[in-house]
């Protein structure tokens, strides 16, 4: 098959190639730029050089429908939406990294994002690429909304419990931390070196863009509304995001009985790795792979349980999902062009 890639030049893309080089099933990949139209991707970066032998081109809906198969939006946010009605109209089949069309409502994304997006019926036609947990509804999408990276983490963690009677669903706290890749290539004041070495800031708190994404699918598969309160923090390392989820339980159980649960809720899934209760999950353990380390804890003397998610935000969180959502959409092996160890140390 054929891929495309919008936003070439941007940390999201470049971590889409590198898997794509390594896909069975990838023929040739076309990269859409609107900086860097006519100049090699090995030319922004050097580490490409004899890798990746591709020009940047513009993108128009014309040469899609063309080239082909699958096209990835790698780009901000309000972007995806404006192509994606005239791409729906051809075969492509559309992966957005963006979170365009990750929320049922456009009064909603503009409220959290201060931006507009598609229409309702749009937002209708995507699906949720949580791919370790839609995988049914994924294979028949042809566009798919790849979630966020925090939500990525968050849902992982609370989706095997949030259905359960033994939590109390009101007293979700989601911390969040994440490495400053995050924040994508270009430059702003809060992401500068002086600013990042040896410091760790909360942002965004009870403001941050992830909330209502999260919030959305905890309260669809409860069918309540479910209202978490989630601090996303920026910590001085270049990918990783590590989130520690606390929930409140209603009446005993033991943290066996509930890893049990999760074992069994993820039981034939190859990138979520359930942890044993002596292996806390670090975000090295998942460095540069498609993983999604998970640790429960029951804390007994203050009835809660503590669950700690680990991914590497621009694999699992971003371009190796959206490869395993592609995977799934052409009925391939999901691991395939994904299966590499992190890199350690
Ligand atoms: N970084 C991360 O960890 C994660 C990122 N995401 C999401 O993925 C998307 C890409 O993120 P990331 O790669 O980190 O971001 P980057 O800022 O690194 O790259 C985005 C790229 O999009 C293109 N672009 C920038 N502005 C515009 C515009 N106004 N119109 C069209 N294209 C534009 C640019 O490429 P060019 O000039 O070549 O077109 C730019 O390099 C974002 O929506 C982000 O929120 C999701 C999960 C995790
Ligand atoms: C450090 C940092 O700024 N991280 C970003 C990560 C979110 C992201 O990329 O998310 P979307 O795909 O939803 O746009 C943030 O918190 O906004």
């Amino acid at each position: 098959m054929n891929v495309g890639i919008v936003g070439g030049t941007g940390y999201g893309a470049i971590e889409l190639m590198r898997f794509l080089t390594n896909h069975q099933a990838v023929e040739k990949m076309y990269l859409y730029s609107q900086s860097k139209q006519g100049t090699n991707i090995s030319d922004v970066y050097p580490h490409l050089d004899t890798i990746i032998d591709v020009a940047m081109e513009e993108l128009t809906v014309e040469h899609v429908a063309r080239h082909v198969d699958v096209l990835f939006f790698a780009t901000p946010p309000a972007v995806s939406h404006k192509w994606v009605p005239a791409l729906l109209e051809t075969e492509v089949k559309i992966i957005d990294l963006s979170g365009d069309f990750r929320l049922a409502d456009p009064a909603v994304y503009e409220a959290w994002y201060n931006k507009t997006t598609a229409s309702k019926a749009y937002l209708n036609q995507a699906v949720y690429g949580l791919a370790d947990v839609y995988r049914d509804k994924i294979k028949d999408a042809q566009l798919i909304a790849n979630p966020g990276c925090y939500p990525t983490a968050t849902l992982l963690g609370l989706l095997p419990v949030i259905d359960q009677a033994f939590i109390d669903r009101n007293s979700i706290i989601v911390d969040g931390k994440t490495g400053v890749s995050g924040a994508g290539r270009s430059l702003s004041q809060g992401v500068h070196y002086a600013e990042m070495n040896e410091n760790t800031r909360a942002y965004a708190v009870g403001s941050h863009k992830h909330t209502p994404e999260i919030e959305r699918f905890l309260s669809e598969k409860t069918e309540k509304s479910i209202f978490i309160n989630f601090t996303p923090h920026i910590v001085p390392m270049t990918r990783g995001i590590l989130v520690t989820m606390y929930v409140n339980l209603t009446e005993a159980i033991s943290e066996e009985a509930i890893r049990e649960l999760y074992q069994s809720f993820y039981r034939d899934r190859a990138f979520v790795r359930v942890k044993p209760g002596h292996s806390l999950p670090e975000t090295k353990q998942v460095y540069g792979s498609n993983y999604c380390d998970l640790h429960i804890t029951v804390d007994e003397r203050t009835q809660r349980l503590i669950i700690v998610s680990v991914i590497d935000n621009l694999v699992k969180g971003a371009s190796g999902q959206a490869i395993q959502n592609m995977n799934l959409l052409y009925g391939l092996d999901e691991t395939e062009g994904l299966n590499l160890s992190p890199l350690y140390p």
